[in-house]
């Protein structure tokens, strides 16, 4: 449990928010992961929690452009300051230039903050940088930024909150998918630079919660009484994909059930699309090699068995059609198996292996197999606000070099004429494009077209660019930046 730090008439919200940056400073915590225990402990009200989460996640997110400010408030270096102090300052300056918070209330709550941390000296030295950056507007600070910082990309790293090489690996992807869009997105295309700008814009906001209805667990009365406790909206992405427009889900009878989840419009389109790709031969056998925690497993083990109700696929065979969802680290293997819980069991195995070694130990077997790749993570930066700040460049060489191979072991255990789904949440064209270049300049592969199927399954998105792979966008597309290639084995 974290506790809070012994403090004077700090109020519970931004002592919750401060509480969440020092864990993530400390201990590495996930803040999605800490906050909601964090706040449920301390039983604070909606709106402070509200409060606290806006002000928690705001400040991770933005973190570099108030550094940039707050260096330039402070007599000292940002090296130079507490960190307990810096964290408070971050918080403050989110509070004065990214909340409607009164100056009075953001700096006067702050300084008491640091003052409980860090003494009456620290204080009077927060009080003096928190009101220089109480003097200039958020826009007033933009244009000073804009005016100062002579390169481009740090120009537009710094005020858009992310890492220069994030912004640097962006671009190289936005230019990619720009030379694949359609005639359809090139009327009214903004310039690259406007558009990388509107994707990082994207991803510091937060995004709304979307849910999945697994096919064949969810009727359309549960929708109806889950649309009249928090207002669903249909989301384009795909068929099974509802925007919670209100109220939080756990109070939706079938998510407690496992009938309908949380999970991305974007990653419930790639699971569909791979789950429908046209396949040659029998259809009974699939496996999902990196599983944990499940979201796919689950909505995958539902299309299987709905389909198996349906067209009695396997009627004849004598075992009914399987996912083996299957995941190298224990705990996440049990986070699995509580998400396919409402999958009937005759239709999903869950097991822990490692999928480097699944094309040696069991090689032509599987019918379908979706490799949901480890990867940066750099598609997903809206919903884990630190973690565009904890990468780095040197985390991609031994990613790619895990995805080449879990890749690789997938085509060798998918039977030919099978497909295998590859998927990152990452636009990185290291951990895309590359990973499956090689991979069919290796091995007798057939590249199928991933935006065909995903408009086969029912994604109603303009921008999805010609093909063969899937790349969504944030602010193309409302879902994270997942990839999709589709190989079909020879
Ligand atoms: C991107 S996540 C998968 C997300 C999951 N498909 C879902 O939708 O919930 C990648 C997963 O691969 C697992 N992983 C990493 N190396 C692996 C390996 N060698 N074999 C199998 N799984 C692995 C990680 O532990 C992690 O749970």
């Amino acid at each position: 449990m974290t506790q809070p730090q012994r403090r004077s008439g700090t109020d519970p919200a931004r002592q919750a928010a401060y509480d969440v940056l020092r864990a993530v400073a400390d201990s590495d915590a996930y803040a999605n992961l800490v906050l909601p225990g964090m706040l449920a402990e301390r039983r604070l009200g909606r709106r402070d929690a509200a409060f606290a989460t806006e002000l928690a996640y705001g400040t991770l997110r933005l973190r570099g452009r108030y550094d940039a400010v707050l260096e330039r408030c402070s007599s000292r270096s940002l090296r130079e300051i507490d960190p307990r102090v810096l964290d408070a300052l971050r918080l403050g300056a989110h509070q004065l230039l990214g909340m409607r918070v009164p100056p009075h209330a953001a700096v006067g709550e702050t300084v008491n903050l640091v003052r409980g941390v860090a003494g009456p000296g620290a204080a009077t030295f927060a009080n003096a940088v928190l009101r220089s950056v109480g003097r200039a507007s958020r826009q007033e600070w933009f244009a000073r930024l804009e005016r100062e910082i002579p390169d481009e990309t740090e120009r537009l790293a710094t005020i858009e909150a992310h890492p220069t090489w994030i912004v640097r690996e962006l671009r190289a992807s936005l230019a990619q998918q720009r030379q694949h869009d359609g005639d359809e997105h090139l009327i009214d295309q903004p310039t690259l630079e406007g558009e990388l700008r509107e994707l990082l814009r994207a991803d510091n906001e937060a995004p709304q919660v979307t849910l999945v209805a697994r096919p064949g667990l969810v009727d359309d009365r549960e929708l109806e009484e889950a649309d009249e406790l928090g207002r669903l909206e249909s989301h384009p992405a795909a068929p099974t994909a509802w925007l919670l427009r209100s109220g939080s889900p756990e109070r939706i009878p079938a998510l407690r059930q496992g009938r309908m989840g949380v999970q991305d419009a974007g990653s419930q389109l790639v699971t569909l699309a791979m789950a429908g790709a046209s396949i040659e031969g029998t259809d009974d056998l699939w496996a999902d090699l990196c599983a944990g925690p499940g979201g796919k497993s689950a909505l995958l083990g539902a299309v299987l068995a709905e389909r198996a109700g349906r067209d009695e696929v396997g009627a004849a065979a004598d075992a009914p059609p399987m996912l083996v969802a299957g995941e190298v680290q224990p705990h996440r293997v049990g986070l699995v198996r509580r998400s396919v819980k409402a999958i009937p069991s005759e239709h999903v195995e869950v097991v822990e292996w490692d999928g480097r070694t699944l094309g040696e130990e069991h090689p032509e077997h599987f019918d379908r197999i979706l490799v949901d790749a480890p990867c940066t993570g750099l598609g997903a930066l809206r919903r884990r606000p630190e973690s565009r700040w904890r990468r780095q460049p040197a985390d991609v060489p031994a990613l790619t070099a895990l995805q080449t191979d879990l890749l690789d072991s997938a085509l060798r255990a998918v039977r030919p004429g099978g497909v295998v789904g590859y998927v990152t949440c990452s636009p990185h064209l290291a951990e895309t494009r590359a990973v499956v270049d090689r991979a069919v300049a290796r091995r007798d592969v057939e590249v199928l077209d991933a935006v065909a199927a995903a408009r086969d399954a029912g994604a109603r998105l303009d921008g999805l660019g010609e093909g063969p792979y899937l790349q969504l966008w944030p602010h193309r597309h409302g879902t994270d930046a997942m990839f999709l290639a589709l190989l079909r084995r020879r």
